[in-house]
């Protein structure tokens, strides 16, 4: 029999990089230094990256007694006053609280000197990195140099990540703040140049708990919000705006892999809504052929259906390499260089890069997203299909075997009858997935979900965000992009929320690219490939696409004409939705939410927003070991400041020695 997995366990895959060895090395660990500035779950860039890796996640908070309990150098006075202590403990016990409701331990020192503490650490522990804030004035600055030396001289790493210690992240001042020559003296300034400048999104992920109970309690509040009444589905999802590729699907598929929702009872629950609010039409002109979203619904899970019977009827081919369609000729390659570029997300198409980041922190990507990033390593870095697969099957939550290898097998594996109407051009020659530089035009108008996973390009217009190669490369050779010859994906422009009819094909032609021939046609300020973005893994394309030619209800962006010379038409109308879409069905389409919904236009659910959307991330890697803990504590109660006498030891392994307890100390 054929098994998907070739690895035999224990066995180590590709490394290389960041975050590239797909094994933790089980004796490293890795340390959150939480600093009293930061005492926080929510959008704490070190502690998000600290849980994208493999290794454990040792969260420490050090409290420094020279801030606690020294004095003040010209005053005298205590540095930290009674009140200010208090407030002090109540942040690291509700800290330590909220790790210990995601299974993770806060262990909490006092400390004297943070880098004899870090260099005793590492003498004990395997450390291998310590993820922190930057610091920024001068006390903190030197301790972060004594800790960053000390770490470096035991093979361990500081990871230190501006975050969201300010509105504006440093490096998208435009100047630099280190320089005095460039910081601005005046607050007034200042503030007229930072606010031109973008905000970085939060880092955050769309959270899914699994469970039955957490599957109802989100099918009832999808159904609730009205949200079936804009029902996309997820093969046609990736609109602009309001309809953006992450509001379009339900979002059940990881439910429904674990098997914690039946499909039918889903099928159910819409026909219900329908009965009792009236049916929506699932596009502008689709009453007939797709019906009403509900019916929409209905189909998505019928191809969910089709792959469930076809794996029974495909059998092992479904995990062979030419599939179950027996595809041969192909030359697959297996560079496992390439495969950690595209797993990491450093294609230089940011597209694909976005795609592949949001897969890694999230477990989920879009319909349309899978696709694309899927035919970029096929189709064009030419890799073993299965290597994908097999990726896919490792991150993706909604990961079923019938659905995952399916897809790719049926999707993007080319088929024997479609690869003679269809040209493919030579690995070396460009691009083949024109779908990577086109579909962001149509399907992420705004850039908004590009930028969000790479926002090192936020910097740019946003027609050079979309294909940055533009700022070095010049134009070589103009190529014609024509229906059902050049597009490697089964339709091109696969979005029926703004068309009329699915396949239709984006009017329009595409430049080969040279790059490195010096400043491109667009060269942009200080924005370099290479250094500020990652140099396109195969030579790309410049498309240019007349708008004007096609029935779209939307802009291009809000990018300026002529910042957006090479997507032409459309104007800077507002997006505005069809009659259609605004009058839903015979009640409305938010008929069943209650007033105060109605009110906000808030789902019941919106006001947890935040914690919804941010709970996954910690506890995604594995917490510390009974065993390791309990080592860890053995260690540290003979080399720490002891307990005050008449306070109890922690109990149990799992019991942290918290905050409480040291800070409650008399000084
Ligand atoms: C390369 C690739 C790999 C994929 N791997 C998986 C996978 O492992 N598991 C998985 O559930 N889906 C997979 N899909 C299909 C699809 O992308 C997801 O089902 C969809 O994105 C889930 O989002 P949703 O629940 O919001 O979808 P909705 O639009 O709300 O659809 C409702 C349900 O229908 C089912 N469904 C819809 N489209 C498909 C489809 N093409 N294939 C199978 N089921 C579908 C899913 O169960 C989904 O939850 C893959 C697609 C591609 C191109």
């Amino acid at each position: 029999m054929v098994r998907r997995w070739v690895r035999s366990a224990g066995t180590t895959g590709p490394t290389g990089g960041e975050g590239a060895k797909p094994k933790p090395a089980a004796e490293r660990v890795n340390v959150v230094w939480h600093k009293w500035s930061d005492l926080r779950l929510l959008d704490h860039e070190p502690l998000w990256h600290a849980h994208q890796r493999p290794e454990p996640v040792l969260h420490l908070h050090l409290v420094e007694l020279q801030l606690l309990a020294g004095h003040a150098r010209v005053s005298g006075v205590q540095r930290c006053s009674p009140r200010r202590k208090e407030f002090w403990r109540q942040c690291v016990e509700d800290l330590s609280e909220r790790l210990q409701e995601r299974g993770q331990h806060l262990v909490v020192r006092a400390v004297e000197d943070p880098a004899e503490f870090f260099a005793s650490l590492c003498e004990q522990l395997p450390i291998l990195r310590v993820y922190a804030h930057q610091e920024f004035c001068d006390e903190e600055l030197q301790i972060e140099a004594s800790v960053r030396r000390v770490l470096a001289q035991h093979g361990a790493e500081l990871c230190t990540y501006w975050g969201a210690l300010t509105v504006h992240h440093i490096d998208d001042l435009g100047f630099d703040a280190r320089d005095r020559n460039q910081m601005p003296w005046y607050k007034g300034e200042f503030q007229r140049a930072a606010k031109r400048r973008p905000i970085r999104e939060e880092r955050q992920v769309f959270r899914w708990k699994g469970g039955e109970t957490a599957a109802l309690e989100h099918l009832k509040s999808y159904m609730e919000s009205g949200a079936l009444a804009r029902y996309r589905g997820a093969t046609e999802s990736f609109a602009h705006g309001s309809d953006n590729p992450v509001n379009g699907g339900t979002r059940l598929s990881p439910w429904l892999a674990f098997g914690c929702l039946s499909a039918r009872m889903v099928v159910k629950e819409a026909r219900d809504w329908e009965r009792q609010h009236g049916k929506s039409c699932s596009t502008s002109k689709g009453v007939g052929k797709i019906g009403s979203t509900g019916n929409r619904l209905h189909t998505e899970l019928l191809f969910r259906d089709f792959l469930r019977f076809s794996a029974l009827a495909w059998g092992t081919s479904l995990f062979k390499i030419g599939g179950p369609f027996g595809v041969t000729g192909i030359p697959w390659r297996k560079d496992l260089e390439l495969f950690e570029k595209w797993r990491l997300g450093q294609t230089g198409f940011p597209f694909v890069d976005a795609g592949m980041r949001e897969l890694a922190a999230t477990g989920y990507i879009s319909h349309l997203h899978r696709q694309c990033c899927a035919a970029f390593l096929a189709r064009d870095l030419g890799l073993d299909w299965r290597m994908g697969a097999e990726h896919f099957e490792s991150c993706l939550l909604d990961h079923t075997p019938d659905a995952n290898w399916g897809n790719w097998a049926y999707r993007i594996l080319q088929r024997p009858c479609l690869a003679e109407t269809r040209r493919s051009y030579p690995l070396e020659e460009h691009l083949n997935t024109v779908e990577v530089v086109v579909w962001p035009a149509v399907h992420d108008a705004f850039l908004e979900h590009t930028l969000h996973w790479v926002p090192e390009l936020s910097s740019l217009p946003k027609d050079l965000a979309r294909e940055p190669w533009r700022t070095e490369g010049r134009p070589l050779k103009r190529i014609p992009i024509k229906p059902y010859q050049d597009s490697p994906l089964w339709f091109c422009a696969a979005n029926r929320t703004n068309w009329d009819y699915e396949y239709f094909w984006l009017p329009g032609h595409a430049w080969v690219v040279q790059l490195g021939a010096g400043a491109g046609e667009h060269p942009w300020r200080d924005f370099q490939l290479s250094r500020d973005y990652f140099r396109p893994l195969i030579p790309a394309l410049n498309v240019e696409i007349d708008l004007d030619a096609l029935p779209l209800r939307h802009a291009w962006g809000d990018t300026p004409p002529q910042l957006r010379p090479h997507i032409w038409g459309g104007g800077l109308r507002v997006p505005q939705r069809s009659p259609q879409e605004t009058s839903k069905g015979k009640g409305g389409s938010r008929r069943g939410m209650s007033t105060s919904t109605r009110a906000s236009g808030r789902s019941p659910h919106a006001s947890s927003h935040f914690e919804r959307k941010t709970h996954g991330f910690v506890g995604r890697t594995s917490s510390l070991s009974e065993a390791f803990f309990q080592f860890f504590q053995t260690w540290a109660d003979r080399h720490l400041p002891a307990l005050p006498a008449g306070q109890s030891r922690p109990e149990s392994a799992g019991q942290v020695w918290t905050a409480v307890e040291l800070l409650q100390r008399p000084f």
